[in-house]
């Protein structure tokens, strides 16, 4: 194993530029001639819907990887699935063999860890996953919102830390098919330096069934990923599919009003929001408030969905359990704070969030919201 990624080219000056290329180029292809052939060892820690895909990927491109997984994905992932996605590619049926945390099953230390559990379940995963971890594992941090990396490099000061951006949907339906519901390209972060793993993170990654890109500017990448979760709270508070609910002009109205607060809050801050999507964030706030007969015409690539895609914090709310909703609009509201903005749409989507998730633990199911509802409850908070 190598730590290869973030050495900090540290020399100035158009010689010393030269030498420091041709310095890099020589590390480059030394690293590559020495380890490129070696197969890196993958441990995908927390293996649920997007683990699996993920862990899935790197198995059919021939990658070795340990499945750490738990409960209801421990069975699955053992009794097998079919792999598939929007386009209608699939992987065949294959049956994953599992390590289970805390049971001391691990194989060592990884090359590479995938962290794939939700925000609200790092602060144990840290602790779980040491035994995969060693001094040159690189860790991967699959987490929706922005900051959850900072207690990961807290807990693994002297380990190579990169995020990593899903901007697609994956549902599992019965009877065995993990299915890629959207599309989008992972976006993996391209470290400062010379960077010497993340190609190879790119080439064990690239398939057919997965785009993938590297991003120097990751921390813009999550916001512009973070203003299509908005919609996350919506979609769980409408208890509807994404698609459904996207063709309902008030649930639109409400994930507009949630945007343009991040927008401000992202102009204050300076920060350029890239393209996360088919369409680009700074015109979905217009594009959503359009009446339903134009919005079906004119956004037309914004319901290229699968019917059956349910964002996350639906499938948390429907599962009784703790949603991301504070690291999604917390992370908003946070932010505004610095800058005196007010936030009121997110604080009232936060607030409904927080009830519905009370419901939801506390008795089976919570009351979900008409649009109009919806709508008229969030005016009031404006
Ligand atoms: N689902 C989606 O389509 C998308 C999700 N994301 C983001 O990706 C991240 C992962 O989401 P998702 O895959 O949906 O989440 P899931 O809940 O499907 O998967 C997480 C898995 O991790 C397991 N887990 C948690 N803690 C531990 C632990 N200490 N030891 C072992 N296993 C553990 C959970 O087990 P248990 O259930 O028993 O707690 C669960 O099976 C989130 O931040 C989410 O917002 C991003 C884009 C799309
Ligand atoms: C892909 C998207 C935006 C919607 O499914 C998501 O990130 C989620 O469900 O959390």
């Amino acid at each position: 194993m190598v730590r290869g990624c973030g050495m900090s080219d540290t020399v100035n000056g158009p010689e010393a530029n030269k030498a420091s290329e041709f310095s890099k180029f020589v590390v480059e292809w030394y690293f590559d001639l020495i380890f490129g052939g070696c197969l890196a060892t993958h441990c995908v820690f927390g293996c649920g819907l997007i683990g699996s895909y993920l862990g899935s990927i790197l198995t059919a491109n021939g990658q070795n990887v340990q499945f750490v997984a738990r409960g209801i994905w421990a069975e699955r992932l053992q009794a097998g699935f079919v792999v598939s996605d929007l386009a209608g590619r699939n992987l065949d049926f294959a049956r994953y063999s599992i390590a289970v945390p805390n049971s001391g099953e691990s194989n060592g230390y990884a090359d590479v860890v995938w962290l794939t559990v939700k925000c609200t379940q790092l602060e144990q995963a840290l602790i779980d996953v040491a035994p995969w971890i060693g001094p040159e594992t690189e860790i991967l941090c699959c987490q929706n919102g922005v900051g959850s990396d900072a207690a990961v490099r807290r807990a693994f000061a002297e380990n190579c830390v990169r995020r990593v951006m899903v901007p697609f949907n994956v549902v599992f339906e019965c009877p065995a098919r993990l299915h890629k519901s959207t599309e989008g390209t992972l976006v993996l972060e391209n470290l400062r330096g010379s960077d010497l793993t993340l190609k190879h993170r790119l080439a064990e990654l690239q398939h057919p069934m997965l785009q993938v890109r590297a991003a120097d500017d990751m921390t813009a990448v999550l916001w512009a990923k973070l203003q299509l979760n908005l919609g996350n709270s919506v979609n769980a508070l409408s208890g509807l599919p994404v698609r459904e609910m996207l063709q309902i002009r008030q649930y639109r109205w409400v994930i507009a009003a949630a945007m343009e607060e991040l927008l401000e809050v992202c102009r204050a801050e300076g920060m350029q929001l890239p393209l996360v999507a088919n369409i680009h964030g700074r015109f979905l706030p217009v594009l959503l408030r359009l009446p339903n007969f134009l919005f079906s015409r004119i956004a037309r690539r914004m319901l290229d969905i699968d019917p059956s895609a349910r964002t996350s914090m639906w499938w948390d709310l429907h599962n009784g359990r703790k949603t991301e909703v504070e690291y999604l609009h917390g992370a908003v509201i946070a932010e505004a704070r610095r800058y005196s903005l007010p936030c009121p749409v997110n604080q009232a989507l936060l607030e409904a969030v927080g009830e519905a998730e009370q419901q939801a633990t506390h008795q089976s199911g919570y009351e979900t919201w008409s649009a109009q509802e919806l709508k008229d409850f969030v005016r009031q908070k404006q």
